[in-house]
């Protein structure tokens, strides 16, 4: 788990994270108007309406079962365990429904968050559907059929010593709940990602929001809140695929065109290459040139002077400098250029791999590995009077760079300003003269 994937779960956590502890401290702290029981109970579907068709379009399978199961979880505790436990006889079923209920969603998130993605999105929808129909259809049969049964294993606490009492859920519900999120927690820290923080937060929220079944806000409200987070994941999840490149995590070339319209009067444009990347692709493999690039781009995404970096195409990267004159970010173009000159890549013997792997994990850091190094060249311009919009300055920063290229790569050198390269017109051949 590296910083780099706790940072880039920062800004896609921001907003979710926020709507959820706003509207909660707004249920706690009773802050809201008196709203209507109309309204309350039609905010919900509307909001599960929105995010379940903008799952469909998008073709977000997880996000759509995670949409079905906050609207469940809202119908079972709304409709059924709440009006059953507010009449005055004294049955086991609605203890028994919310303790089911409390202990199957969570692993129904699980189970959804770790069940890839198939191609095919109603087959995935249908048999994910099915799988977790038929669970909670055995569940609800055995404790139909044997109640009391049922309610020793899911309403006993076993380990008193592993219980939090402050938490008012059944000890199986509250571990399934905890070991739910942990898993999530671990595969968002490796994969992160909009869709998966939205999941992680509705889950989280369920949590939050079961044991206040009995507050007249709590479940509507909350659901509704949960579930906007989740229309919002689907939407950033897809605009994430249109503007930032798959490989590197870097913003891609829709996204670099879009701030290049967005540039003020002064700013300068780098362009960056590999070098010789097609020797080293021929010499490690395609897989190893891929890693590189990834190496590349985590450089370039540090760079300083208020750059930005952004995958260009192939092996090739630009970085924005908003407000800078292009000798100004040369400083910090030479910062990444040795950064990257003195990165170690390590590349494991490939002849002496098991072809078991297991077999290779465990004889993980034990073979034999050597490491490689690459270099970029790079060139700079800024905007002038003869490059006066961003793609001449791009021109002009390419042809910079091919002038590193031809001067021995692993260089940054700075575009000349066109005026002082005009061929100057001595005296002796001055036609005017
Ligand atoms: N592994 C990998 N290789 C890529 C990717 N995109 C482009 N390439 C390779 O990058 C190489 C680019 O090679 P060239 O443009 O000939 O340049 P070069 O070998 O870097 O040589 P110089 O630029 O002159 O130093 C090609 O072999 C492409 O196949 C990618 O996403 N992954």
């Amino acid at each position: 788990m590296s910083l780099d994937s706790l940072k880039a779960l920062v800004p896609i956590l921001l907003v979710p994270l926020t709507l959820a502890l706003g509207m909660g401290a707004a249920i706690q702290g009773e802050w809201l108007p008196p709203l209507s029981q109309g309204l309350l109970e039609t905010l919900p579907w509307l909001m599960g309406v929105l995010a379940g068709v903008l799952a469909l379009i998008y073709g977000r399978t997880r996000t759509l079962i995670a949409v079905i199961l906050v609207l469940a979880v809202y119908l079972g505790s709304m409709f059924q365990i709440r009006p059953m436990a507010m009449t005055p006889e004294t049955d086991l079923m609605p203890a028994l429904g919310y303790a089911l209920m409390t202990l199957l969603v969570p692993l129904a998130f699980m189970a959804n968050a770790l069940w890839t993605e198939r191609h095919h999105l109603m087959v995935d929808l249908l048999l994910r559907l099915g799988v977790f129909g038929i669970v909670a259809g055995m569940a609800l049969l055995i404790a139909a059929g044997h109640p009391e049964g049922m309610a020793r294993v899911v309403l006993t606490t076993h380990w008193p010593a592993v219980h939090w009492d402050g938490y008012k859920m059944p000890q199986l519900a509250f571990w399934s709940l905890l070991v739910s999120l942990g898993v999530m927690g671990f595969c968002l820290m490796r994969h992160p990602g909009p869709q998966g923080i939205g999941q992680w937060i509705a889950l989280a929220g369920i949590g939050w929001m079961l044991p206040q079944l009995f507050h007249p806000y709590a479940v509507p409200l909350f659901t509704t809140t949960l579930l906007l987070i989740l229309a919002i994941a689907v939407v950033h999840e897809s605009f994430q695929m249109a503007f930032r490149d798959d490989l590197t995590g870097l913003p891609g070339r829709r996204a670099l065109n879009e701030r290049l319209q967005r540039l003020g009067r002064r700013y300068a444009i780098a362009m960056t290459d590999v070098d010789h990347f097609k020797k080293f692709n021929d010499t490690y493999g395609h897989d190893l040139g891929d890693q590189v690039l990834r190496v590349v781009a985590a450089q370039l995404r540090r760079v300083g002077g208020g750059g930005r970096a952004y995958r260009y195409g192939g092996e090739e990267f630009t970085i924005v400098f908003p407000g800078r004159t292009a000798a100004q970010c040369v400083t910090h173009l030479e910062a990444v250029r040795k950064a990257i000159e003195t990165y170690q890549i390590a590349i494991r013997d490939t002849r002496t791999r098991p072809d078991n792997h297991r077999d290779g994990k465990t004889q993980r850091g034990r073979g034999k590995v050597s490491t490689v190094s690459v270099t970029i060249s790079m060139g700079v311009a800024e905007r002038t009077a003869d490059y006066p919009d961003p793609e001449q300055v791009i021109k002009a920063a390419d042809q910079a760079l091919y002038s590193a290229k031809a001067g021995g790569r692993n260089q940054v050198c700075v575009a000349p300003d066109p005026r002082l390269a005009l061929p100057t017109i001595t005296d002796a051949s001055n036609p005017l003269r």
